[in-house]
This record gives structure tokens, sequence and C-alpha cells, in this order.
């Protein structure tokens, strides 16, 4: 029997708008530890959130306090102190180390232009206001390090003498001029013609950012210098202070010959320096050979906790865990890339970020926050041992996250398929205790009680195993409406994960839930390639896209077909990206049986996109081959890039298509899509392209997402019915 799924696109907005609401947790900070004259103790702990708000189109940032009762060793008693305050124009804001004041950078606009401060806050006054932009030191602070999972370059940190505050900044670009500029006529000849000169960016997200800076404010002297005297060939970002402040210690990477695009590309050449600020010579501190981020400070300062892999290759990959003794300027490897799991399940590390404070109060362990096939765990390592230990392993929540984590006292937030992110915190037990953590609710949220997931584990058929990687194992998640009547067969929207070297993991999904909500069942598939399940998954893909991550994907489809709760003649696809790809090569592949597709911003066409694309590399490498800069592809390479690209398959294709594209793409260019939809034109097969302007690769924005949801389950239900 057919299972009647919600229609009417009043009542689908209305459950998108109420499911919508859930905020999503972007930073937590741990205020210092308060000894009341009872002996009491108690910290501060300051939250920051981001809620889509349809109406203003626009996701808004707002912050809540909590007060959290402690002995150091567990919590006593905690609750919110006060509610909930929308930020406003806050570009980045940072408490000093002692709790006494706060700097934020702030953008105002003054008499109509934007204008940037530097702010610094003790108790109840501003005591500070540095017109940053009137200084013309540098160009616009760099503004990516309000959410630490999603820093690249930026960071307001405070010395440890709290008198100096580091950031990263755009460098100053001088004024360009016409060459008939009265000004300009009398200077001598051959200066200038900047006025259009090219600027490289960093590429998707990040087309705002060139040539970062290391930045310098001297509280006292509200003096602020733009460090010199690094490599002229690195960009620098992600500092922080070196032990007794005697220099700022960054990771650089190198821009030349040109850069390629940085966002989800943690493979990058580059290294971690160390600029001495008392001698003025940059010394470099790891091998430059490799691709190194997220370096943290150990609470004793004695070392320096980085994430390292391999340069070019996968775009993600198992990382290495390293550290650099500060005094003994040795490098180890705490954690090496795990090429299978072993018996202990681990299957590797595969964050691209550590949270802001990763280390415990006695500098002897690490604790971060990792996606372990398709759930997401918090994962303590020991530095002398290598030794590592899930904190949430046998938790029936499916991902966690490490906000931070301050003198042991954790702040994470935690949501499955079918339960908003909630915030607790707990202390981490001592490093020989067995107990587990007591975690404490501090935001708590309700699990939505008709809607059910569960980890769908396959193995590939034979005949598709990898000869080079054999018996690789591949997962799925299946999200669907709880306590359907045996006899009614669900519809089914199958959506491969994009990278393709990524993962969804069993987190809070707002279009899943969704889906549930209005009666579809979800399929949400982790092919071999992602990450998560060993080094060699993701090498197994190499060269093999657009055939083996598209059979495992069929294959999970046509295994949950068989269960007999879905409706065979109700399953369409939807994929972002490399997702878009797959969901194209599935209805090129497997003409009728999918009844819609939908994709997002989809690589339709490697070898025209190669051109184009801010990532030239990941055409080469998922194509099979190796990437050089001075590297231009030959025929064969082109020949091969076209024969994996769904555009091969447009002629076989049934199913009705609709397309939703950024216009500001740098990622996966728009004319990609451009591309599918003239071909599909021209074959008379149905197709619709939505153009969101002011969007990028992600389709993020509130009305771009929103619009899209609603363009996307409209266009699945018409053709259900065709
Ligand atoms: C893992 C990852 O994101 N890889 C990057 C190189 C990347 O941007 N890949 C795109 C082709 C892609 O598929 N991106 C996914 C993550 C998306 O949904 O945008």
């Amino acid at each position: 029997m057919d299972s009647k799924v919600m229609s009417s696109p009043g009542e689908i907005a209305r459950v998108y708008k109420e499911l919508s609401l859930y905020p999503s947790l972007s930073r937590a900070d741990v205020g210092p530890v308060i000894t009341s004259q009872y002996g009491g103790k108690y910290s501060n702990i300051y939250t920051e959130w981001s809620q889509r708000d349809l109406e203003r189109n626009e996701n808004v940032k707002f912050c809540r306090q909590y007060i959290v009762f402690h002995d150091d060793k567990s919590v006593v008693y905690s609750g919110a102190s006060g509610n909930c305050t929308e930020i406003k124009g806050e570009v980045l804001s940072k408490d000093s180390p002692s709790g006494d004041m706060k700097a934020v950078v702030r953008e105002s606009s003054v008499k109509g232009e934007d204008k940037q401060f530097l702010e610094v806050w003790s108790k109840n006054i501003k005591m500070k206001s540095i017109n940053l932009s009137a200084l013309k030191k540098h160009g616009k602070v760099y503004d990516d390090a309000s959410c630490y999972y999603l820093t690249l370059f930026g960071c307001l940190v405070w010395s440890h003498s709290e008198t100096h505050l580091l950031y990263v900044a755009e460098k100053k670009r001088p004024k360009a001029e016409s060459f008939f500029q009265k000004s300009r006529i009398y200077r001598p000849a051959g200066a200038g013609g900047e006025q259009f000169v090219f600027h490289e960016d960093w590429g998707e997200a990040l087309g705002d950012k060139s040539c970062p800076v290391l930045c310098i404010l001297d509280i006292e002297g509200d003096f602020v210098s733009v460090l010199d005297g690094l490599p002229d060939d690195i960009s620098p970002g992600q500092a922080f202070w070196a032990p007794g402040d005697t220099g700022v210690v960054f990771i650089g990477w190198w821009h030349e010959p040109f850069r390629l695009g940085l966002k989800y590309c943690p493979n990058r050449r580059s290294a971690l320096f160390y600029m001495d600020l008392t001698g003025g010579k940059c010394e470099q501190l790891s091998s430059g050979k490799t691709s190194v981020c997220s370096p943290r400070l150990s609470p004793d300062q004695c070392r320096i906790a980085y994430l390292e892999c391999s340069v070019y290759g996968p775009h993600m990959q198992c990382s290495k865990l390293c550290m650099y003794d500060w005094y003994t300027k040795k490098t180890s490897v705490v954690v090496d890339v795990i090429k299978r799991p072993g018996k202990d399940g681990f299957t590797g590390i595969y964050s691209s970020q550590l949270s802001p404070q990763c280390w415990s109060a006695d500098s002897q362990r690490i604790i971060f926050a990792c996606p372990q096939r398709s759930r997401k765990d918090l994962l303590m390592v020991d530095i002398n041992t290598g030794s590592i230990n899930s904190l949430t392993a046998k938790s029936d929540i499916g991902s966690w996250c490490l906000l931070n984590i301050e003198r042991d006292l954790m702040v994470v937030s935690c949501s499955s398929p079918n339960c908003p992110p909630s915030l607790w915190v707990g202390f981490l037990p001592g490093i020989d205790s067995q107990e587990n953590v007591d975690w404490v609710t501090l935001e708590d949220s309700e699990k939505l009680q008709d809607v059910d997931w569960q980890i769908l584990t396959f193995t590939p058929p034979s005949e598709d195993d990898n000869s080079q990687y054999s018996n690789l194992e591949f997962d799925a998640l299946l999200i669907k409406p709880k306590e359907v009547k045996d006899e009614v067969k669900l519809p089914l929207i199958v959506t491969p994960h994009g990278g393709p070297h990524s993962v969804i993991v069993a987190e809070w999904l707002l279009s899943s839930a969704v889906l549930c909500r209005m009666g579809f069942a979800v399929l949400l598939v982790n092919y071999r390639g992602s990450i998560g399940y060993g080094e060699d998954s993701i090498y197994s893909l190499l060269g093999n896209v657009g055939t083996q991550d598209v059979k495992d994907v069929q294959f999970a489809v046509e295994s949950v077909l068989k269960s007999g709760s879905i409706d065979e003649q109700k399953v369409a696809v939807s994929g972002g990206s490399h997702g878009g790809f797959l969901a194209c090569h599935l209805i090129g592949q497997y003409p009728g049986f999918y009844k819609a597709c939908v994709a997002r911003n989809p690589v339709i066409n490697m070898a025209s996109m190669i051109g184009s694309t801010d990532i030239p590399d990941w055409c080469m490498v998922e194509a099979g081959f190796v990437f050089n800069t001075d590297c231009l592809p030959d025929a064969a390479e082109w020949e091969k890039m076209l024969n994996i690209s769904p555009i091969k398959y447009v002629s076989q294709v049934k199913t009705p298509v609709l397309l939703t594209i950024g216009e500001d793409d740098k990622r996966v260019p728009n004319k990609q899509g451009i591309e599918y939809y003239k071909a599909l034109k021209a074959r008379q097969i149905p197709v619709r392209l939505l153009w969101y302007p002011g969007n990028n690769h992600s389709l993020s924005k509130v009305d771009a997402e929103s619009d899209g949801f609603m363009n996307m389950v409209l266009w699945m239900i018409q053709h259900f019915s065709d």
C-alpha cells in the first residue's frame, strides 16, 4: 500500500519552518575558575549559536552564558545565567586568559562607510576602540575564526601577558590609480598600471582573501604592527603566542606558483613556523614537505600538537597527530595514519581542525572529535603511549563535537538524526581512571519521537570488489518515519554525500528530519572513498569515480529495496557537488530507476571543469592522475575525465532533473549545471534550473537553502506521480 506523503507546499513550509528553528552551536569558551568566599568554585561558559531566520533571510548569531559550579573534578550545579543575546557586527571576539578583559573586532558603518574597530572591554567599560580602518596598516581583518571548525587563516589571540593581541588581516594594497589621474601624469614613467591587475584569492568561500599578514596590537601603546620578515612565498594563518610571548607560531601555506582552493582542502603544502619577535628571525619548525594545520600549545607550554597529511592526493585524508617539543625541538608522531581499522575499531584521524583548546590540564592527553565510520565520536589520546580511547563510543547519540576543554572541563555539542543539537559539559576523568564522563546537560533538545535511524553496513558483491584495496565495507544511514504499518511502502530519497572524501555522520540534519516528518525514508550513503573507514577506503576510489562510487550507491539502494518497506516506484536521488555527480551518474547508468533527480552544483564534466575550478588538482587526482602545478592534462587525461563524467551518459537519462546552481560558485563552476541543462533540453528530458545569485558552492544562505529544499521536495512529489 502506498504511503501518503505530505504534499501541500504550505504544510511542508510549516514543518520546515518549525524544524529550522533549532539552532546549532558554533563556539564555547570556558571562563576562569572563580572561588567564592565559602570555597565554592564556579566557571562561566560563553556559547555562540546560529539559527536560520527565514523572515530576515539570514543566519542569526547569538550568545548565551551559563554558570557551572564544580570542584575541579565534577559538576556540582549548573544553569543558564541570563537569556540569549543576538550578536551583531562582531567579526571576532576573545576573552583574555584571566577573564578580566574581552577583545572584539567589530564592523560598523560610519557615515555610510564600513569600518573595523578593535575594542577592548573590561568589566562594564569599553576601554579601547581603535579604528583599524583609519590606521591604514592593513586591509580587512580575517573573519574565519569565529567558528573553530571553519577556521583557515583567522585568529584573535591574547598574549600570555595580556598586553598584546594577535590577529590576521589582509595585506594593505596601495591605492591603484588610472594613468590619467591628474596626480599620475607627473609621475615617473613606468610606475603603476596596477588599477586592473589580477589578484589571486584562495578560492571557494575565500574570494576576499589573498595575502594574509600577521598583526599585533600593543594594547597599552594603542599601536598596531604588521609582522615582516616572513618568507615572501608563504601566507600565514592560525597563529598563536609562543611560550613566554617570545614570538608567534603560525601555519604558513606556500602560494607559489599560484593559489589553489583551500576550503575543504587540508592537503595544501604548508608548514609550522616560529617568528621570534626578539631576534626578528623566522624559523620553519616542520618539514615543508607535508600539509599541516591546527597547531595547539599544551597548557604547560612545552609542546605543540598539530595535524599532518600528505600534499595533494585526496583532499581529505587520514591525518597524523604530530607533536613538536618546544625545548628539544624534536617532532614525533603520536598517532599515525591508519590504512585499515584494527581490532580496536579505531579507523584513524579525519578531523581537519582540533578544537580551540584540546589538551588535558596535565598536558598528557589530547581530546578531539572525529568521524569514525558513520558516527562522530570524542577520542582521547595519551601522548606518551599513543593509546586511543573513545569517550562516547557506547553512547546511542550519533555525533559529538568538542567545542572546548579548559582545566579538564569539556564543553560538547551532541546530536542524532532524530535529535537536534544539545549542549553538555563534563570533566575529563583522571589519566588512570576507568570512569566514564559524567555529562551534565546545559541545553537539552527533544528527540523527534516520529523519526528513527539506523546505520546499515554493506560488503560490495565480489564482482565489484577493488582488487588493489579488497574487502572494504561501507555504510549508509537509513532515516525513516517511525511506526509505519507493515503493509505501507515508503517513498525513498537517496543522497550520496559529496567530496567524495567526506562522510555523513549520524548527526542532526534538518533536511532529513523534515523529509521524514513528511513521510519519506532517506538513505545517506557513505560509499567506499568516504573518510572515517581507513586510508585504504579513500585511496580505493581514486581513478574509479563514476564507477565504484556509483555501484556502491546503487548496491545500497537495491539492498534496502529488498527489505520490502520501500515503494520501488517512488525512489528519487539528490546530491551536491560530487554528490550531484553521483546523482547524475545514477540516472544515466540506471535509466528509469529513479523517478526524480535533484542536483546542487553538480560536477557534470570533469574535462570542462578543470580549467575553471579553484581545485584543478581534484579533477586530476579523482580521475586517477598525479597533479603538478606545471602540468596540463594531455589528450588521454582529458579523455578519461570526460569518460568518467555524468555528461557521458546523458543520452540514456529518462529521469526529470532539477538543478540548483549558485552563481558565485568557485568550486564547481555554474557552467557545469548549464552544460547538463542544455544537454537534457536537447533530448527533451524534463529539466528545471534554479539560479541563486549571491550564493556559492554550498547554497547554504537561508534563501537558497530553504527555497532549494522546497523545490526539491515538490519536484520529487510531482514526478513520483509521472
Ligand atoms: C571533501 C571535500 O569537500 N572535498 C573538496 C575538494 C570539495 O570541495 N569537493 C567537492 C567536489 C564536493 O563534492 N564538495 C562537497 C563536500 C559539497 O557538498 O560541497
